[in-house]
């Protein structure tokens, strides 16, 4: 990999300077204070957000969408809204909504837990956070804008705040060398391992076999040590080059912890009262001769147990949909989702809301679909509960972004989290009745393929 550069291109320099001059002219008022400043110039399209990411530190945060109409990079929180359960949405929407009615062009980002159960927490990140950016830049349709959020009344402790934030946006400059190089990697631990696994998938096909569950999403940790520090940004950047219509998201927590990811799958896209939404599910691997490739995918698209894992996921969300909305709408066409390492079958969905419906309520009836826990929910939840021997944290959570007309959730997938010189990958599959425990071991291995790549694993 090429080591690029150091410098802060002129353009976010100028604009740098304008938001700190801005910021030295703010008015004290008690409300929340939004300054955006517009990056210009022709060298704006040098302004690449994982660089400045990497040559930043403390709690820091990425996210690109699918379409790559919006990337985000997230520079300390001025506000930060931690979850000690999923549901707990529903108690900071009031906050949000003041913090929106302030400022309508607020975002706030971050991420969810897969389950509200504590002991299925991760140390740091518990349920979950979204934050309020203290410096942000946003690439959009727009073009590129450099914005700070706080709170100025003149007293002594925002004066304080204010000359911290001049501080911050002053630091903001590209890693030395980026992209660094990568460490050597070597799986040292797994949950499961092969063998526990042919006992968990058994006796999750013994409850399917008995009535028990519909579908149940089974997980699995593989844990890597690293001989070096890793920058996650870089790992952005090669899973961006791999799969560049995924979702790429990352929460890096002050003390370093950090978790990301590339996702295929959108939990629902809201705008005013119109939600899109998808059931993701039924998966083949890929392969590099292009006619077994295709061959692959033709398979997937007629094969019965792939199908059935797919309309299970749809009727869950068309359920859920249906009790908060005025339609629900489903897209007659299966279509087939190709990525680096695997191959998915898709179905969209799309809704009307009820014009009351928040954000909390479709966090709570959509997540999780089983697409990633299972049906009915109760009772594969408690069978993830009671076989997977270590906690989701994140993994399989939501992922996005909130602001005040509308949301964007992906699902937290194809993700990892590292802690010092310690890299854990998860994938999860689905199984449903006639599914098969080698089959769905490799779909396991297909999944974590990608990361695994960029780090040479030799398997
Ligand atoms: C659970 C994961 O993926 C989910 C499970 C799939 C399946 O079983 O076919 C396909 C896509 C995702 O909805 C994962 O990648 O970890
Ligand atoms: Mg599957």
């Amino acid at each position: 990999m090429n080591p690029v550069n150091s410098q802060r291109p002129d353009a976010l320099k100028q604009a740098i300077d304008s938001l700190t001059h801005s910021l030295s002219l703010a008015q004290p008022t008690s409300q929340w204070q939004r300054i955006s400043v517009p990056v210009v110039g022709h060298e704006m399209g040098e302004v690449q957000f994982l660089p400045l990411l990497a040559g930043g530190a403390g709690l820091r945060l990425y996210w690109a969408n699918r379409d790559n109409t919006l990337e985000v990079a997230v520079f300390g929180s001025a506000l930060s809204f931690k979850q000690n359960t999923t549901d707990a949405l529903s108690e900071c929407q009031s906050a949000l909504a003041d913090v929106f009615q302030d400022m309508p062009s607020a975002r706030v980002y971050g991420g969810l837990a897969f389950s509200s159960r504590e002991d299925d927490h991760w140390p740091g990140f518990g349920g979950g956070e979204l934050v309020l950016p203290e410096i942000e830049l946003v690439r959009d349709q727009a073009g590129l804008t450099l914005s700070c959020h706080f709170i100025f009344d003149g007293s002594l402790s925002s004066v304080q705040h204010q000359q911290r934030l001049i501080d911050s946006l002053q630091s903001l400059h590209c890693a030395d060398r980026f992209p660094t190089e990568l460490p050597q990697a070597e799986i040292t631990d797994e949950h499961p391992g092969w063998d526990y696994w042919q006992s968990c998938a058994a006796q999750a096909l013994d409850a399917l076999e008995e009535g028990r569950v519909a579908k149940v999403v089974l997980s699995r940790e593989q844990t890597l040590a690293l001989n070096g520090p890793l920058c996650p940004w870089t790992m952005l950047s090669a899973l961006q080059s791999l799969n560049p219509n995924t979702y790429r998201f990352a929460f890096c927590q002050a003390d370093g912890a950090v978790f990301f990811g590339a996702s295929p799958e959108c939990l629902y896209q809201r705008t005013e009262n119109q939600l899109h939404s998808e059931a993701l599910a039924g998966t083949t691997a890929r392969n590099g001769d292009p006619v077994q490739d295709r061959r692959l995918a033709a398979a997937l698209l007629t094969d019965d147990k792939n199908r059935r894992e797919n309309a299970l996921v749809m009727r869950s969300i068309q359920e859920a949909l249906a009790q908060c909305s005025e339609t629900v709408d489903t897209e007659r066409d299966i279509e087939l989702i190709r990525l680096k390492s695997v191959q998915h079958l898709r179905q969209r969905i799309n809704a009307r809301l009820n014009p009351e419906t928040t954000d909390a309520q479709l966090l709570g009836l959509l997540h999780p679909t089983p697409a990633v826990g299972g049906l009915p929910k109760a009772e594969a939840h408690e069978l993830i509960a009671e076989l997977e021997d270590y906690p989701r944290g994140w993994y399989a959570g939501p992922f996005g972004t909130l602001h005040a007309q509308g949301a964007e959730f992906a699902v937290a997938l194809r993700s990892a989290r590292l802690e010092g010189q310690t890299l854990k990958l998860y994938s999860g599959a689905g199984l449903v009745p006639g599914s098969n425990i080698n089959a769905e071991w490799a779909e396991l291995d297909s999944k974590l393929r990608t990361i695994q790549s960029i780090l040479d694993i030799e398997l």
